[in-house]
Formats: structure tokens, sequence, C-alpha cells
């Protein structure tokens, strides 16, 4: 192995493969990235990134351009070329259970122990139940020919998307989880830029680094709809949930962040990995944590009925025309799986509603997905005519938007504002009926302006 300027490879390029193989061209490393997906693979050939993520598309340019950043769908050329291949493959929940489905890792790990020439280290990138890393490298250990070393080494990632880029570049910390000095020397010159800037890196075994990463998911869900129990008790008793929050969040012991109340946790990390790590630790005999993160996932799911069924009370009935702004399931992504925001819009489209839905980035995938749905270009085509406004995608344009602009495109000036982003005194002045996740009403009673319109 080269262990001056190693040579990398990364398998898998989606949301994490890509982003990665671009910031580790960034930190001056050759690097090749490898999927399965051919079309994908095209795409980041041309320097252009599959998805949206601010930052890539740079990257991925500049990287390609030089030579230092390949991408094929062959994964003998990284075989025979890569000192250390970081495995970022998908680990969805499965059809038939809540577990991780590991199909895809498992047929990259025995492609790549298959094609394997030279002494490397494999490092598991992706998220996985704990226990995965041992069973690959005692896989690795049967396939890969004796004279050939493949060391299998853990460095769970935590990046977010929509910041990937940065969060790759300069993380919180760093989790290196090794069962060897040399994994440990590779992982820290690989990572020499960071480390040197002060980011902190954890040494551990490969178990507590697979662990970490789930339990990191899990409590950052937890968060979530621990603040929006708290949204519904603050709605039946007259309490404003995101002044609770700001209360809660002084506590330094407690913090502020993932305490915004509203529609919920979705994506393709938080839902499948807590239902991963549930799954996981009832396998291994654990029973607390199955209980404590099922409650959290019934929590989440509650967060998006609870604003579905009060967009349906307000609907003035079959085939009334509902706006609904964002389709991610978080803003600056192009990102719908799991989405909450399309999952809202789907059941009330089922429900008989006629739904617009206007987000400035997902609206292909979301199509994708929800082809029922009707997609329009721009935020005021949504609006027009609407007798219901549902906001569940936190775009900063839906925040900046002004009400008084948009009071005069809808027919019935109401709001369900589910990310709790709108300014709801600025917007009940202008008119509009304003319901809020775990916080007072404002504006007069959405009944009575659909009862009279024109009053
Ligand atoms: N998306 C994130 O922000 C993020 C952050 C941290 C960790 N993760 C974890 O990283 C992993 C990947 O997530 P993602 O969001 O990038 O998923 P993704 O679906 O965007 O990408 C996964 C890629 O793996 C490819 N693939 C699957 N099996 C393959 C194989 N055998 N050989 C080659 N390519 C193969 C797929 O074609 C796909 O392009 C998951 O375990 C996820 O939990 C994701
Ligand atoms: O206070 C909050 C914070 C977040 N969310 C929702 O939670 C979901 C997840 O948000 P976020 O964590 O920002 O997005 P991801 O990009 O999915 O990132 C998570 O999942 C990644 C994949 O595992 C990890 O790497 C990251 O550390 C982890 O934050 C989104 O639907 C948000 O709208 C809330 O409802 N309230």
């Amino acid at each position: 192995m080269n262990l001056t300027t190693p040579t990398i490879s990364v398998i898998g390029t989606g949301y994490l493969g890509a982003t990665h193989a671009a910031c580790l061209a960034e930190l001056g490393f050759r690097v090749v990235g490898v999927d399965r997906d051919r079309d994908k693979i095209a795409r980041l050939a041309a320097g252009e990134a599959p998805f949206s993520e601010p930052g890539l598309d740079d990257l991925l340019r500049r990287h390609t351009a030089s030579g230092r950043l390949r991408f094929t769908t062959a994964i003998r050329v990284a075989a025979e070329h890569a000192d250390v291949h970081f495995l970022c493959v998908g680990t969805p929940q499965s059809a038939a259970g809540p577990e991780a489905d590991l199909a895809g890792l498992w047929a990259a790990v025995r492609d790549l122990g298959r094609h394997l020439t030279r002494d490397c280290l494999v490092v598991g990138k992706s998220t996985v139940p704990v226990g995965t890393a041992a069973a690959m490298a005692a896989e690795l250990g049967r396939i890969v020919p004796p004279r050939i070393s493949a060391n299998v080494a853990w460095n769970p990632e935590f990046l977010r998307e929509g910041h990937g880029v940065q969060d790759t570049l300069h993380p919180d910390r760093l989790v290196f989880g090794v069962d060897s000095p040399s994994a440990e020397l590779t992982l820290r010159l690989l990572y020499e830029r960071p480390i040197a800037a002060g980011v902190p890196v954890h040494v551990t075994d490969l178990a507590t680094a697979e662990l970490a990463k789930s339990a990191a998911n899990g409590f950052l869900a937890t968060k979530v709809s621990f603040v929006n129990a708290m949204a519904e008790i603050s709605e039946r008793a007259g309490a404003d949930v995101v002044a609770l929050a700001d209360i809660l969040g002084d506590d330094p012991r407690i913090g502020r962040s993932f305490l915004d109340a509203g529609i919920g946790f979705g994506g393709g990390c938080l839902p499948k990995d807590i239902r991963a790590l549930a799954a996981r630790a009832a396998a291994l005999g654990a029973s607390s944590a199955p209980a404590l993160l099922h409650a959290v996932d019934e929590a989440n799911a509650r967060a998006r009925s609870r604003v579905a069924d009060l967009a349906l009370e307000l609907c003035p009935g079959a085939g009334a025309r509902v706006a609904v702004l964002g389709a991610a399931f978080k803003p600056r992504s192009d990102d719908v799986r799991d989405s909450p925001a399309l999952d809202i819009a789907r059941r009330v489209h089922r429900a008989g509603a006629e739904v617009r839905v206007y987000d400035p980035e997902a609206s292909l995938n979301a199509r994708a997905v929800a082809p029922e749905l009707t997609y329009v270009a721009s935020l005021e085509t949504a609006l027009r005519g609407a007798e219901l406004v549902l906001h569940l995608t936190e775009w900063p344009e839906f925040a900046a938007m002004d009400p008084r602009w948009a009071a005069r495109l809808v027919r019935w000036p109401v709001i369900i504002d589910g990310r709790n982003r709108i300014d709801s005194g600025r917007w009940a002045a202008a008119g509009w009926t304003v319901h809020s996740v775990g916080r007072p009403r404002r504006g007069a009673p959405a009944r009575a302006l659909v009862a009279d319109p024109a009053g």
C-alpha cells in the first residue's frame, strides 16, 4: 500500500459517496468513484452532481477536469488501483421489515474482495447495524487470497444533506473504528487537514464506531419527536412550543438544535436508521432501545397525521384547491425520500382535494414518486385560487414571502405552517388565519372565513 499518497476508491456514489469522493479530491487525493448506476456515473464523470447539493458541482467540475477524480461502473478498476476503499453504498430499509437491507453492501464487498490484487484498507462509511464490520472482515478473510491483506475499519459519516460539502471538509468530529495501528495511521493520513484544523478524533473499536452513527441519528430523532409531543400538549393547553423550545434550549445540557416542532423528520436517514437500530437491538436481546425508538417513530408519524387531519378539517369540501409549499424532506435539498411534506400532500390529495405542489428544487424527484399530484413551476401558480395553503418544507423563499401579495392570490387566506417558520403576527395582520404547530392560532377562525370569504 502506498502510504504517502494513497489512491482512494469510493464505492457507491449517491448523496454520501459522491460528496465524499469530491471532497477527498479537494483534500488532494486521487480518487475513483464506483457505482452500478450507469446514468449516475455518466453524469458524475461529466462533472455534474446527479442531485442538488450546494458546492458539489463546483468540486466535481474542477476535479474531474484535472483528472484527479474519475468515475467508473467497474469495481475491478478500484480493486486494482486503490489503496483505500470507502464503502458508501445504500443501506435502505428492507422491503419486508424494519431492518436495514444490506444486499447492496454485501454485493459490493464480495465484488471488491474477488477483484483485489493488492493490500488495502476497506473503510465502511455506510450506516449499518452494529456487528456488520466484524462480519465483513470475516467475509473478506474468506474471499481474498491469503497473500493479500484487506484490513477493515469503520469511519461513520455525520454529514447533513444540503450542507454535505461543508460538513465533509469541516466535520464536527471524526470517528475511526479500527482494530490495528496501521488502519488508524492510514485514516489519520487521509484526514490530515481537518485534524490539523483541530477536528476531534475518536479512535475506537469497530462496533462502537458503527453504533455511534446509529445512536447519533436515534438521539436526533428522539429530540424531534420529543418536541413534537410537547407541541401537541401546547396546542391543547394554549401554550407556545416555540417559546418552550427556546426555554429548554437555553439549558446547555439540552441545547436548542433539533427542537423545531412541525411535521417531523423524514429523509433517507433518520426514519430508516431508527427502525434498523430498533431491529438490531431486538435481535441482540436489548429491549429498552426498541421500546424507546418505536415511540419516537410513532410520535413522528403522529406529527404528520395531525397536520394532514387539520388540513382536511379546514378544506372547504371535496375538490378544494390546496397549495402545498415544499416537497423535499428539508430545504436546500432535492431529496424526497420519506418526505413528510410529500406524505401529507398525498393524503390530502387522496381525500379529494386538488393539490398543487411547488418546490424550488425537488419537483422532478417528487413527480417520480408521487405522479398523482400536480407540480407547478412557481409559488404564484401554486397560490393562485388556493382555498388552503400548507407550508411544509421551510425553503427561505416561503418565509420571506409578502403575506399581502399572497393574500391577493389565494381564494381564502388560510395557512397551516407545518414548520413554524412564517411570521404569524405579520401574516395575521395581512388578513391570514395562521395555524402553526403547537402554537396558538393567529387571525380569524378559518371556519368563519370559509363560511364567508368576503367577510
Ligand atoms: N445521505 C446522507 O446524508 C448520508 C449521511 C451519512 C450516512 N449516510 C449513509 O450512507 C449510505 C448511502 O446513503 P446515500 O444517501 O448516499 O444513498 P444513495 O441511495 O443516494 O446512494 C447509494 C448508492 O449506492 C449504489 N450501490 C448500491 N449497491 C451497490 C453496489 N453493490 N456496487 C456499487 N454501487 C452500489 C447505488 O447505485 C447508489 O448510487 C447509507 O448507509 C446512508 O445511511 C447517508
Ligand atoms: O428541529 C428539527 C430538526 C430537523 N427536523 C427534520 O428532521 C429531518 C432530518 O433533518 P437533518 O438531520 O438536518 O437531515 P439529514 O440530512 O437527514 O441528516 C441526518 O441524517 C444524516 C444521515 O445519517 C446524518 O449524517 C446527519 O448527521 C443527520 O442530521 C428533516 O426532515 C428535518 O425537517 C425537524 O423536524 N426538526
